[in-house]
């Protein structure tokens, strides 16, 4: 497991290791690049909080200019369940009219979050809205639209932790993706 060793008791199963997860996040980051023309005004907005690492580890792999932004958005509280009510605890700073929006996900899973957020911010008319996400759950979608334009990893329907990912506020800094021994959720 390298790294990450107080946490080797609690994980089942490894289901991204650390350099798949470097070499498809290499792999993204040129096809992000690829869509855009060279001077488009590209915000790129983090979805906290899962999503913090995967923002950094991508944002050096887009060979663009890009402005930084953060929204912070909950529906799953201490829960491994989606409550359905998404709140919108930080709203984002930049003005997005006219300009290019990448709205970056650690993980699609029901599609309410991305849902919420998209429906909120084409209000304000942005030039164009894109989504990038790191994991995708298409089986337990609710909001079948809800699809990215840019995706890391199908994976199946199970509690993932780890690279951004908690459970309960822990396992964000685990640097794969994994599963939890399932004695961890009671
Ligand atoms: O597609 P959905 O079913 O809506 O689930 C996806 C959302 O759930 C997680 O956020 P969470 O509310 O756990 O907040 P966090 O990122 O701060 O952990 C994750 O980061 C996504 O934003
Ligand atoms: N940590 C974590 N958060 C989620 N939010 C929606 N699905 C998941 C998941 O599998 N793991």
């Amino acid at each position: 497991m390298g790294k990450n060793t107080v946490f080797s008791d609690d994980i089942k199963e490894i289901v991204i290791d650390e350099q798949e997860l470097k070499d498809r996040i290499s792999e993204l980051g040129k096809e992000i690049t690829d869509s855009y023309e060279k001077d488009d005004d590209i915000v790129m907005l983090c979805i906290l909080r899962g999503a913090i690492l995967f923002m950094a580890d991508l944002a050096r792999e887009i060979d663009l200019p890009v402005v930084f932004d953060f929204m912070d958005v909950s529906s799953y509280g201490a829960s491994t369940e989606s409550s359905g009510v998404v709140r919108i605890i930080k709203d984002m700073e930049e003005n997005i009219e006219g300009r290019h929006l990448l709205i970056v996900e650690d993980i699609i899973d029901t599609g309410r979050t991305l849902k919420h957020v998209v429906d909120m911010l084409e209000t304000r008319d942005p030039k164009s809205i894109k989504v990038v996400t790191l994991l995708d759950k298409p089986d337990r979608r609710v909001q079948k639209e809800m699809d990215a334009d840019f995706n890391g990893f199908e994976i199946p329907d199970k509690f993932v932790v780890g690279y951004g990912l908690d459970f309960a506020e822990k396992y964000r800094n685990l640097s794969f993706i994994g599963v939890l021994k399932e004695k961890l959720y009671i």
